[in-house]
């Protein structure tokens, strides 16, 4: 037994090693997972940290939404170098995922923002990079924030993950190898799809919008509205009520991603994050840009960013100060990485890497016509 808890209170949890008592914690927003491990992942792993104002200032225009391990701490303090630029409080406010946090409401979170009203041209903004894959985020800024602009940095998915990874050994959350650390994390996705039955897998459309339908939430990995973002029905397709045909792995894997969003392997898998945030917001609200071209030419992803938000580009001075956070501790460089597998880990990306190229092709061109290929980063 295992005793967690947080400012609420302390319950005991039986779990068989202080590694699955980690591991349950790393995976505690899962279905699985007991309802205690889930809300001491989201008030204590997720905690609502920043200083306040003594004022609510205002709303942010601009959110950077990921992804995670993408560059999106650099992109971020870069973004703040800007003149017209003043920023929240601390980076990741992680406020639309923190439960704690919501709660408190809009008023408190406005207290984590400069009061920009009598400025115009001078905007504010956040980074939280778990936004763009963790569902209730989205809901709930579309609903509170409706008219903002979002800005998402997209790392070669084998890297991500690998970063990831290393991270993760380094915080002492995990002590599985790269591979074993992939393979549990695949293994428990072939668990998933082999036991997909359409009775537990119901798209309920309506729910998707209330705050309480949490459960409805989980399941915004829809293949239909993947098969519709990239402009085409995969033949074998879904049936008409949305679940899946016993044959038709594709779209048990959409469901079972869905489900698995906060799983390392998943957290790679951007196609389903970005058509999910395609339903609430138009193409022309969200700045795709790719952590390999930042990490080559940060002025001139900066300047594609500056472009989006109305602002002139940066000048010399802004740009000398692009000296960064979260920069230069390369998993490259550690001997984690070569634990890893790239040949099982690319080939594992390689389905939703296509179907990723196939959105960006049909709903953000101009953003595909200048995209580097994954493999410059390998
Ligand atoms: N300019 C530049 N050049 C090369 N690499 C860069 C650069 N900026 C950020 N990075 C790499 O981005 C990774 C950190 O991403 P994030 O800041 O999004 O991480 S976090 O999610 O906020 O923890 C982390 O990746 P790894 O080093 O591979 O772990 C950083 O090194």
């Amino acid at each position: 037994f295992y005793a967690v808890g947080s400012g609420d209170g302390v319950e005991l949890v039986n779990v068989e090693s202080a590694e699955n008592g980690l591991l349950a914690l790393e995976s505690a927003s899962e279905l699985s997972a007991p309802p205690v491990l889930q809300n001491f992942y989201n008030d204590t792993y997720s905690t609502y940290h920043c200083s306040r104002h003594h004022d609510p200032g205002s709303l942010p225009d601009y959110f950077v939404i990921g992804v995670h391990k993408g560059g999106s701490t650099a992109l971020y303090s870069y973004l703040s170098q800007h003149g017209n630029i003043r920023p929240a409080t601390c980076k990741e406010t992680r406020f639309f995922v923190t439960d704690k946090a919501w709660k408190k409401g809009l008023t408190d979170y406005r207290r984590l923002f400069p009061d920009t009203s009598a400025t115009p041209g001078i905007l504010t903004g956040e980074g939280t990079p778990s936004y763009i894959r963790i569902p209730k985020a989205v809901v709930r800024i579309a609903d509170a924030v409706p008219n903002a602009k979002f800005i998402v940095c997209f790392r070669n998915p084998t890297q991500r993950f690998i970063s990831h990874y290393v991270g993760q050994f380094h915080r002492e959350r995990t002590k599985l190898s790269c591979v074993n650390y992939f393979e549990r994390d695949r293994d428990a996705l072939d668990t998933c799809i082999n036991n997909y039955t359409p009775s537990q897998h119901k798209f309920m459309e309506t729910d998707v919008q209330s705050e309480t339908a949490w459960s409805a939430l989980k399941r915004l990995a829809d293949p239909t509205k993947v098969a519709d973002a990239i402009g085409e029905a995969p033949a074998n397709f879904a049936s008409p009520d949305g679940t899946c045909a016993a044959d038709d792995s594709h779209c048990k894997r959409r469901y079972c991603m869905g489900l698995n969003y906060e799983s390392a392997v998943v957290r790679s898998v951007y196609v389903d994050q970005l058509v999910r945030w395609l339903r609430f917001f138009p193409a022309d609200r969200i700045l795709v840009t790719q952590s390999e071209a930042m990490f080559k030419d940060a002025p001139g992803t900066l300047n594609r960013v500056a472009n989006f938000l109305g602002l002139r580009p940066f000048n010399e001075f802004e740009i000398e100060r692009f000296t960064s956070a979260n920069t230069g501790s390369s998993h490259h460089t550690s001997e984690l990485f070569s634990t890893c597998d790239l040949d099982s880990l690319n080939a594992f990306f390689a389905p939703e890497n296509g179907l990723f190229e196939a959105l960006l092709i049909k709903q953000f061109p101009e953003v595909y016509s200048r995209w580097i290929s994954w493999d410059d980063e390998r």
